[in-house]
């Protein structure tokens, strides 16, 4: 048992404002403090000059200029290998809004150096199992996010969630001997560090997805991604399990400063109430004498609760924002971190032996058991030895004797009848020694006549001895069925054990969720899982997270809006770049993909050289020649130097293909995840900018400076289900006014409401300047229409090729209206 307080850490965001005055100070003895200075209040109309120093000590302080490396290797890594160890550990980032906690734990999204404790310590934990051959390793990764104190699963395979409530629910569940079991967790196998990563970015993926300007996930809810790690030694029964919780708690700033109302209150009550719970079980963990511990007050302390004052090993790391304004909240964080740091945990080597290799050991033992007891009672072996046994089994003793080994052994198998009938073989051999002894040697008999003699009349010294031989035998039976029933017994017991999954883990067993409480429970990993129930074997290799993702199907005129939107999006300079930077990273893979493979071709080259060397050497020597096969030959020497040579520019060129190859997988990834942002985000402008067009009064809508009636130019739409604005949508009017076809279609407002569009400014921060710019354009289209020299790509278009028709032909028949009635230049 390691004894263990929580280690606290603290990291300063970079910041762009002017900052309060604070310091970082680090001592002899390898920990750090920060200080903050803070002007006294303006006090009863008098300026008091003098300044509030806060001073906080922390295991480390990592300041502005830290790296995402220095973080991993100083916090990240010895958490990693105590789990790699057996221990359970648990990472977890604490700090307001915006402080950077995400970009600590999960990294940021647009650089590979960015990557944070999650993607780095995947990296270090797969590096290890493959290095490390005397164990053999398992990992299974979950994901969960608690919002408004609901848990849901982040890894829903299914890649459709379009809203949070969208993901499987997750629910708590606690067993007669207070484990945590979590319903609907999905916990799924993988395999290397690839399948892990496709695994964080679904997760990733899924909570961007789910999340709407009402409800930004990052910032609202907590997120923790575990890893659940399972080694053993090849052939042992005892299995190591631990866990990794990796955390990125919500924002901890107070709402009286957030000054929110309506929904986003209740969203940042329930995120206080479960960080004030959070803190109530720190106080209580960290005043002495304190027997309850309010765990049960929140999913969050539920869910952490053995990272709390429980068996693992802590450590919090503070992210703290030293903006002027954002000083008081960065005190109350470091304020926050003290408590936590004196919570003692205990964490445990989390040993077991595994059911399932249990009783397979157990089986073989029983086996060799029965064996022995059937040797022992000769119970299968009813039959009578035939004559070609007897003549065997005295040949046999026969060898026995002659055998000058003294260790040697006569081997009659598993069978009593031969075993007795070699013991009174010998017997009567040693009878007929003693009685020519007595006698001389005047009557030699066979073997098989004293067997005959020895069975007809036994001495009464031979009869004792054949008693005591039998009572010795009877008591062996008797232990021998005892030990038997005994295992038996074990088996039972670890068949049930099985069954019932009593081991300390506390997630489901099932991969995927399970609808009863039953399934719920138990070990999530049997030896072999894919011999367990659920689906924990169909989900060893993870597909592409973001590939599933169904397309949206675009019309034309969508097209060029999006291609608009995506060339002027905030993100596009980022994706540039790490296309760029993508590009040159798979030229350099190829360029070491040659090299590696002529560092190959070389080395096959010189082994060849080698061997036709050895050959030739050998034949000068067969057919005379002068050569000393045991001389050293300087040739040879030199080709095998020359290989070695080859073999360890072969090894470092490899390595550094290998990675790159992780490098290419996450940048690829990073663009996948960049490319639905930015799917999403257009999704969320054109629902929107649809929603306001079909708001927007007559005067202020299409058609204001034309002759196309506002009636004619009402857009219709379908909004996104990320935005419900269904009530709106379906109101009554537009669908009458609509003179093509009655009724309601989507609308698709034109690329070229897009042409001065700013995308750069989130859809939830566009002001009505870039909206009102955006309907000017969109009514400068109406007189278009009214134009002769129109072309059918500026009419607005729906996607839905029946409407798009209907459109095209009124039209068309409206100008030849106009042309007919010459007021098509009017
Ligand atoms: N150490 C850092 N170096 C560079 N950029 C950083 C750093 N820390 C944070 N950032 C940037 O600051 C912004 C906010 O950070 P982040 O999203 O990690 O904050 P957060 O604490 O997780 O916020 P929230 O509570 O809303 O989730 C991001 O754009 C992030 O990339």
């Amino acid at each position: 048992m390691v004894k263990q307080t929580i280690q606290i850490f603290a990291r300063v965001k970079p910041a762009k404002r002017s900052t309060a005055v604070y310091s970082v100070d680090h001592d002899e003895h390898g920990s750090s403090s920060v200080e903050f200075l803070v002007p006294r209040d303006l006090a009863d109309g008098f300026i008091n000059n003098k300044k509030e120093s806060y001073r906080f000590r922390f295991q480390k302080v990592f300041d502005q200029g830290a790296k995402q490396e220095d973080i991993f290797e100083n916090i990240a890594k010895p958490v990693a290998d105590s789990v790699l160890a057996g221990y359970n550990g648990t990472i977890f980032a604490y700090g307001q809004t915006g402080s950077g906690k995400t970009f600590t734990i999960t990294g940021g999204p647009e650089r590979y150096s960015d990557r944070g404790i999650i993607p780095r310590t995947l990296s270090y934990l797969y590096q290890h199992f493959s290095k490390d051959s005397s164990k053999v390793y398992t990992a299974y990764i979950s994901y969960l996010e608690i919002y408004n104190d609901c848990g849901y699963d982040l890894l829903d395979p299914r890649h459709e969630a379009a809203r949070l409530e969208d993901l499987p629910k997750v629910t708590i569940m606690e067993d007669p001997e207070q484990n945590i079991h979590l319903k609907n967790l999905s916990i799924q196998q993988s395999a290397s560090e690839e399948e892990a990563l496709n695994l964080l970015f679904l997760g990733d993926t899924n909570r961007m997805i789910a999340e709407t300007p009402m409800n930004q996930a990052s910032t609202r809810s907590h997120c923790i991604f575990t890893v659940h790690l399972s080694s053993r030694e090849p052939g042992s029964a005892t299995v190591c399990r631990s866990k990794l919780h990796l955390v990125d708690l919500a924002g901890s700033e107070r709402v009286s400063k957030t000054g929110v109302g309506g929904q986003l209150l209740t969203e940042a009550k329930y995120i206080n109430l479960s960080l004030h719970y959070l803190e109530q079980v720190i106080i209580a963990l960290s005043e002495k004498n304190r027997s309850h511990i309010p765990y049960r007050n929140s999913m969050m302390t539920s869910v952490l609760r053995d990272s709390l004052g429980g068996n693992c090993m802590t450590t919090m790391i503070a992210t703290l924002s030293v903006d002027k304004r954002n000083i008081d909240e960065s005190i109350s964080t470091c304020r926050f971190a003290q408590r936590v740091a004196l919570i003692k945990n205990e964490a445990l080597l989390n040993e077991e032996l595994d059911p399932a290799l249990m009783i397979l050991r157990l089986k073989k033992e029983i086996q060799s058991l029965r064996e022995e007891l059937a040797m022992v009672t000769g119970e299968q072996r009813t039959d009578q030895l035939t004559e070609d046994d007897f003549h065997m089994l005295q040949e046999k003793v026969a060898l026995f004797l002659q055998d000058s080994d003294p260790e040697a052994a006569l081997d009659l198998g598993p069978d009593l009848r031969k075993i007795q009938h070699c013991f009174r073989l010998l017997k009567g051999m040693v009878t007929e020694q003693q009685c020519n002894q007595g006698r001389g040697d005047e009557h030699p008999s066979s073997l098989h006549q004293a067997d005959q003699k020895d069975q007809d009349c036994p001495t009464p010294m031979e009869m004792k001895r054949l008693r005591e031989l039998l009572q010795q035998r009877d008591n062996e039976i008797t232990i021998l069925v005892n030990m038997l029933k005994r295992e038996k017994k074990r088996a039972q017991d670890a068949v049930s054990q099985l069954e019932l999954g009593s081991n300390g883990f506390v997630i489901s067993r099932s991969s995927y969720r399970t609808s009863d409480a039953e399934n719920a429970e138990g070990s999530w990993e049997s030896s072999n899982p894919r011999q367990t129930s659920g689906s924990i074997s169909s989900v060893s290799t993870v597909p592409h997270p973001l590939h599933k993702r169904r397309e949206v199907e675009m019309s034309l005129g969508r097209k060029e809006a999006f291609e608009i939107f995506r060339r002027d999006h905030e993100d596009r300079i980022n994706i540039e770049d790490n296309k760029a930077l993508l590009k040159q990273r798979f030229a350099e893979a190829k360029a070491l993909g040659e090299q590696v493979n002529k560092a190959r071709g070389r080395v096959n080259e010189l082994k060849a050289q080698l061997e036709q060397r050895r050959t030739r050497r050998a034949a000068h020597g067969v057919t005379g020649g002068t050569a000393d096969p045991a001389e050293t030959d300087p040739v040879e020497e030199q080709l095998r130097a020359q290989i070695e040579e080859e073999k360890k520019n072969y090894k470092a060129t490899f390595g550094r293909l290998k990675a790159l190859k992780t490098e290419i997988e996450h940048l690829q990834l990073l663009l996948e995840r960049a490319k639905v942002k930015l799917q999403k985000d257009f999704e969320e402008w054109w629902s929107e900018e649809a929603y306001r067009l079909q708001q927007a009064p007559p005067s202020e809508g299409l058609g204001q400076t034309s002759g196309w009636t506002p009636q004619e130019d009402a857009p219709r739409f379908q909004p996104k289900p990320l935005i419900t604005r269904e009530s709106s949508v379906t109101s009554g009017a537009s669908e009458k006014e609509f003179p093509v076809r009655g009724v309601a279609e989507p609308y698709s407002p034109s690329a070229r409401d897009l042409r001065n569009f700013n995308p750069s400014l989130s859809s939830t921060s566009r002001g009505s300047a870039d909206r009102s710019a955006l309907v000017s354009q969109s009514s400068s289209l109406s007189s278009e229409l009214r134009t002769p020299g129109y072309t059918e790509s500026s009419i607005p278009l729906t996607g839905d090729q029946q409407t798009d028709a209907d459109i095209l032909a009124f039209v068309r028949a409206r100008q030849n209206l106009l042309q007919r009635t010459g007021s098509s230049h009017q």
